[in-house]
């Protein structure tokens, strides 16, 4: 994700100023269907932007936080430019409960101004010259709220990001977590109908990010509004995320719960991003039978038909190395080159890649400095990786 460039000569980001309300013409009644119904979020958008093309449905219902994954250039940012009303679709409709946005058909685009849309981007980008209190009243006294309600009700926020004792200083006297719980502060007391966190913890330092990721997951429990959060790390989906999305090259690969999603990848960057080994081919009963011929064997743990696009997943952890094919196991020995050999906590990650088994076996192995000592191995040595059929989990591609 790029930076975004609204400066701080906007109001609250972008955001439809604090008691403004939508332009009547674009109030709609109540519809039946999909997250809209219920005061969340409704899209389907189609944009073009060179050769790239967007073009996605999603909804998110209010209070809850819909996670977009993707590999870089997948259409993240594109999404949110749609959602703010800074890039309009070729075709689409947005919805926020009953107004509508953005209805390509019907030729309604509400400006960005007028939409409440509450940005939180990578940098909390505050007015440099006003205090914390007076960055988080703005938008309140940019719509005609007098000074001392203001006041009031920014104090309020910046308590409930736990910055209320950091009023009286300018941004440059804070540092980049306090600064970033400013900027959230600044973004909900603006009353957004939408909140659009933009890869928020991402210019944190490690120290910051854990704690602003737990105030996040504090204050975004506490609210009804719908929220999209892009992110790169998947702890953030696993901690903030109700739902998560996942994009590539401008379409949706994978979506569902948070936890169906990290735990039954679909994709190789899903795998990846979850932590997890992923093989792909075709069901066969509980195998799953490789582009290449090989087959891996596994549980079903949702049900496939015979023939289909099937997935076999299997964590790092699960896996043992052998030198040569073990003798007599009831295992999947899957032969790999090493490419990699990383610490992660107590153990070793290994990294093997596999020509046998598909494009994307690029594969980990998890196991003990002792064993990588024992086995004494190096990068570019041939091994195997073994599974049991018990560890391997094979669900279907399709119906994500
Ligand atoms: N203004 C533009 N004109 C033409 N193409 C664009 C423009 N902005 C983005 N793109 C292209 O659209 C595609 C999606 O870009 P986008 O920034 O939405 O991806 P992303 O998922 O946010 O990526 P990243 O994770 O790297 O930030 C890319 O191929 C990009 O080159």
């Amino acid at each position: 994700m790029s930076d975004r460039t609204d400066g701080p000569d906007r109001a609250t980001d972008g955001s439809r100023r604090a008691g403004e309300a939508p332009a009547p013409s674009q109030v709609d009644p109540p519809e039946g269907g999909e997250a809209g119904e219920h005061g969340g979020l409704a899209a389907e958008v189609r944009l073009r932007r060179g050769e790239f093309t967007l073009e996605l449905s999603c909804g998110v219902p209010p209070g809850e936080v819909l996670a977009v994954l993707g590999p870089n250039g997948a259409g993240k940012s594109t999404l949110l430019t749609a959602l703010t009303g800074s890039v309009r679709p070729e075709h689409g409709r947005i919805r926020l409960a009953n107004h509508t946005w953005l209805d390509t058909r019907r030729r309604i685009d509400v400006p960005t101004h007028r939409r409440g849309v509450g940005l939180l981007a990578q940098r909390a980008m505050l007015f440099p010259h006003l205090t914390a209190l007076d960055n988080v009243a703005f938008g309140m006294r940019a719509s005609g709220v007098r000074t001392k309600p203001a006041r009031r009700a920014a104090l309020e926020w910046l308590r409930r990001t736990e910055t209320g004792d950091l009023g009286d200083r300018k941004p440059a006297e804070l540092s980049g977590g306090q600064a970033q719980r400013v900027a959230l502060a600044r973004a909900l007391a603006a009353d957004p109908e939408l909140l659009l966190l933009d890869e928020p913890l991402s210019a944190l330092d490690v120290a910051a990010a854990p704690a602003m990721r737990g105030l996040l997951h504090r204050v975004l429990g506490q609210q009804r509004r719908p929220c999209v959060l892009v992110t790169h790390d998947v702890l953030d989906a696993v901690v903030l995320a109700d739902q998560v999305l996942v994009l590539d090259r401008g379409a949706v690969v994978e979506r569902g719960s948070t936890q169906r999603v990290l735990s039954r990848p679909r994709t190789a960057f899903t795998a990846r991003i979850a932590g997890l080994n992923l093989i792909t081919g075709t069901a066969t009963g509980e195998t799953v039978r490789t582009p290449r011929g090989r087959a891996l064997h596994g549980s079903v743990v949702e049900p496939t038909t015979p023939g289909e696009p099937a997935a076999a997943v299997f964590s790092p952890k699960a896996v043992a190395v052998y030198p040569s094919v073990p003798e007599g196991s009831p295992r999947n020995a899957i032969p790999v080159r090493v490419v990699g050999m990383e610490p992660l906590g107590d153990v070793i990650r290994l990294r093997g890649e596999t020509d046998s088994y598909g494009p994307e076996a690029a594969l980990a192995a998890d196991i003990t400095p002792a064993a990588v000592a024992e086995l004494g191995l190096r990068i570019e040595d041939e091994v195997f990786f073994a599974v049991k059929a018990t560890e391997v989990a094979i669900h279907p591609v399709s119906g994500g």
